[in-house]
């Protein structure tokens, strides 16, 4: 592995859905209303159904029947059809709108020729890989995907640090990384992934079966609490996913994992990882365990100062792939505020953004579990389905409440902070910061932040974050996370339900 590092500067033109917009379809019903937007086979990911909302339908719908002469009634349906269809291109343009961006690369291998892998092709996966990308309806890497893999699948192996937006498409990168490294005929652990919780280690899970699916003899473990294997067992799945508490005591005390074969570590999440107590630590002795050569590859959509070190500390002689700041923040998800002077103010705004705009799923973020309830109940009492998670609730249940939600069986999800991270719904349009987040000590937690509103805007579709500011100190936390991300956030007046309204055009 080479030593000198050098800078390269990246555009990112994510062009595939925008690419398949014009070969979108539209279904209408008989009301002439839009259904859904059909999409053809080789676009990269079906949009959400995109529905009109209110004022946006074309009057016909409201229009009774004036009778009359039957050819300007023709000529009139046409143009209406016409409005209606040029509206409803417009709504899915603005759901699929893929995202530029600029990303710096810094390399620590001078030599290393400098791909641009236009396709998955290009990277001369293994067929049942490739079959399994596409499965999952991928045409194209992203940015993050088409400058890592490379990397990542160079021979020799070279470890790698790197930071993309959420939703850019990580996960998919170091999971097809892993699945092309495995040799299906060794039977025992070759990769071992760390996730910070049991959510996103079984979320990353179901990514590798779904992407290993055509590859039957790559099997996958979760050593994830709850999971009990018997004394003595030795894991004989080819890749291990889990906890670092879990994963720890696999490697170590009960030994059911032998780490002496495996041949790529991966480190989600690294930001997430670093903010639980104990997690840095057993990451760091369970990278210890791993053989020399083992490849090692750290993922995480911030970089503080404090995930820098811890970084440095696991990924030795590393590639690097970082944004710079007022990158980190999607341009495809707009940012507003809405000014308040209590919870109940902000209850009625969310009511009047509700009454306003159609919302495929939202994800709500209180402070506290109290709020959170209270909320939720307040909601439900409204009609909404609402979902609420918080952080006393036993990891399965909370796994299942995640999982009812991406099935799109409740609409609305209040939580505290508990799923601020790595949580891959697709069809979350909206998050709202019902409280901002803060620290312990009431100071902006800017990374909090960043996971939040992460969890709309997934892989270039459009999202809206509002932030609820209910007094002059909130104000200036927001403030601070403004100058933090140099973003400006815009001022909503939910009283306005025109300009409520603007916002999703
Ligand atoms: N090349 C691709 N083409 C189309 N969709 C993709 C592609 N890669 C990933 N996706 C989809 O985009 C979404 C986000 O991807 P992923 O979860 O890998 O992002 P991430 O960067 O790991 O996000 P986070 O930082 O929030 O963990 C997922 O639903 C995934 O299936």
């Amino acid at each position: 592995m080479a030593t000198d590092s050098w800078a390269l500067a990246v555009d990112l033109q994510e062009s595939s859905a925008a690419e398949s917009l014009s070969s979108l379809s539209l279904k209408e019903d008989r009301n002439g209303e839009a259904k859904e937007a059909a999409v053809p086979s080789e676009t990269p990911q079906a949009p959400a159904p995109v529905k009109l909302d209110k004022t946006d339908k074309p009057e016909k719908l409201d229009k009774p029947d004036k009778g009359g002469d039957a050819v300007d009634k023709q000529e009139d349906d046409d143009k209406e059809d016409k409005a209606a269809q040029s509206l409803l291109n417009k709504l899915i343009r603005n759901n699929l709108v893929q995202s530029t961006h600029q990303v710096e690369v810094l390399q620590r291998d001078p030599n290393s020729p400098l791909y641009s892998v236009k396709s998955f092709e290009e990277l001369h996966l293994k067929p049942e890989l490739l079959q399994g990308v596409y499965g999952m309806g991928f045409n194209r890497p992203s940015k993050i995907q088409e400058t890592a893999l490379p990397m990542m699948l160079a021979e020799p192996p070279q470890n790698l640090i790197a930071q993309s937006q959420s939703g850019t498409g990580k996960t998919a990168a170091f999971v097809l990384a892993m699945l092309s490294r495995v040799d299906p005929s060794q039977k025992h652990p070759q990769c071992l992934c760390l996730s910070p919780t049991y959510e996103l280690a079984l979320q990353t899970g179901q990514v590798i079966e779904l992407m290993g699916k055509q590859s039957p003899d790559i099997k996958l473990a979760y050593a994830v609490r709850g999971n009990r294997l018997e004394k003595g067992q030795r894991i004989s799945e080819q890749i291990v996913i889990g906890t670092p508490g879990t994963v720890m005591d696999w490697c170590t005390k009960l030994r059911f994992i032998d780490t002496k074969n495996i041949k790529v570590f991966v480190l989600d999440e690294a930001d997430v990882m670093i903010a639980t107590q104990g997690h840095q630590d057993q990451s760091i002795r369970i990278q210890r365990s791993l053989p020399p050569g083992c490849q090692m590859l750290l993922f995480s959509a911030t970089f503080e100062e404090s995930v820098w070190k811890f970084a440095q500390k696991v990924v030795p002689e590393h590639n690097l792939i970082k944004l710079k700041r007022e990158e980190e923040t999607l341009d495809t998800i707009k940012q507003y505020y809405v000014l308040c002077n209590n919870k109940e103010e902000k209850y009625q705004a969310l009511c009047n953004i509700y009454g306003a705009i159609t919302i495929a799923q939202a994800m709500i973020f209180c402070h506290t579990r109290k709020t959170a309830g209270w909320l939720a109940a307040e909601l439900s009492k409204e009609g909404h389905q609402v979902a609420l998670l918080s952080g006393e609730m036993m990891v399965e249940q909370r796994a299942a409440v995640i999982q009812r939600f991406r099935e799109g069986k409740e609409k609305v999800l209040v939580t505290t902070n508990v799923c601020a991270r790595g949580i891959d719904v697709e069809q979350v349009s909206v998050v709202i910061n019902f409280d901002l987040p803060v620290d312990k000590d009431g100071n902006p937690d800017c990374e909090t932040y960043l996971h939040r509103i992460g969890r709309t805007g997934r892989f270039g579709k459009r999202g809206l974050a509002i932030n609820m500011v209910e007094s002059k100190h909130s104000m200036n936390i927001l403030n601070r996370i403004q100058d933090h991300f140099n973003k400006k956030v815009e001022k909503l007046d939910t009283d306005d339900l025109d300009e409520i309204e603007k916002i999703t055009n």
